[in-house]
C-alpha cells in the first residue's frame, strides 16, 4: 500500500541527512526548503513582494535575493520574520500540495514531504504519518554552528524560532534518533522503511 510521510525535525537535527537516504532509495521527496528557495527567485511568485517588503539592500548584483542577508534580517527580528512568513508561507504550502498531489496521481507507493516547519504551520494534515529526526539540543547547537558558521548566539536564536525538538519528538508517529553516527541513523532508517512500505 504505502503512505505519504512527513519528514520533519528542528533546524540542523538531520532532516536533509535522512531525506538523502530516502532519495537514494528513489523515493520521491517534496522539499519545502527547495520550494522556499524557488518561489523567491527573480520572476517567481513571491519575489516582488519580498523585495518590496525588505528593500533593495537584500539584492545581489544579479538581482537575485541574497539569502544570507535575508536570513540575518529575519532570524533576529520577530516582526520581520512574521512579515516574510506571511508572504512566502501560503505560496510554499500551495506548491507543496500541488507537488504531493501530482506524485499521488503518478501512483508512487511512498511519498515524502520534507517540511522543517510541519508542526509550526500545522501541516500534519497533509500527510498520513510524521517522522521526526531527533537530536539533543546540544548536538543541534553544535552541528548548526559548524554547518552554517554561526556564533552560539546566532545559532541559538535560530533554534528558538521553532518549536523545540523535544516537543516535536513527543508529537511524532516515528522517531529517528540522529545522535549517533550516520551509520546508526541509516540502520534505523532501513527499519522504518520496512514499516512504511507495509502500511
Ligand atoms: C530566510 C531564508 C532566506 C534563509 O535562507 P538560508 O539559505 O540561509 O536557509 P534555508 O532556507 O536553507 O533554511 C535553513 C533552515 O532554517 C529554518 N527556517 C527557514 N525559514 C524559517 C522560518 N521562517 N522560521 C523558522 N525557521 C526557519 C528551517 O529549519 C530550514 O531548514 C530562508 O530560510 C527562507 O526563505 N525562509 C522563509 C521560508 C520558510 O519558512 N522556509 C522553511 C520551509 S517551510
Ligand atoms: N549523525 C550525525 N553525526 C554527525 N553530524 C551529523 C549527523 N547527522 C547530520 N550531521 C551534520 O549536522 C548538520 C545538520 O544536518 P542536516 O543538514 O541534515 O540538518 P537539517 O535538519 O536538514 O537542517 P535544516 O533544518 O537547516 O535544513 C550537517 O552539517 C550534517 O552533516
Amino acid at each position: 500500500m504505502g503512505a505519504i510521510v512527513g519528514l520533519t525535525g528542528s533546524i540542523a537535527t538531520g532532516k536533509s541527512t535522512v531525506a538523502a537516504l530516502f532519495a537514494r532509495e528513489e523515493i520521491p521527496i517534496v522539499d519545502a526548503d527547495l520550494i522556499a528557495r524557488q518561489v523567491i527567485e527573480p520572476g517567481q511568485r513571491a519575489y516582488d513582494q519580498v523585495v518590496q517588503a525588505f528593500g533593495h539592500e537584500i539584492l545581489a548584483h544579479d538581482q537575485s535575493i541574497n539569502r544570507v542577508k535575508l536570513g540575518q534580517m529575519i532570524f533576529n527580528d520577530q516582526k520581520k520574520r512574521a512579515q516574510l512568513n506571511q508572504i512566502v508561507h501560503p505560496v510554499i504550502i500551495e506548491q507543496l500540495i500541488e507537488d504531493r498531489d501530482r506524485l499521488i496521481k503518478a501512483g508512487h507507493p511512498l511519498i515524502v514531504l520534507d517540511i522543517p516547519l510541519l508542526y509550526e504551520l500545522d501541516l500534519a494534515k497533509l500527510v498520513d504519518r510524521v517522522v521526526v529526526v531527533y537530536s539533543t539540543t546540544e548536538n543541534q547547537l553544535i552541528r548548526l554552528m559548524a554547518r552554517d558558521q554561526l556564533s552560539e548566539r546566532e545559532a541559538q536564536q535560530r533554534i528558538d524560532t521553532q518549536i523545540s525538538i523535544d516537543e516535536k519528538k513527543q508529537r511524532a508517529d516515528y522517531i529517528i534518533d540522529n545522535n549517533g553516527t550516520k551509520q546508526q541513523t541509516e540502520t534505523q532508517f532501513h527499519q522504518l522503511l520496512e514499516i512504511l512500505f507495509s502500511m
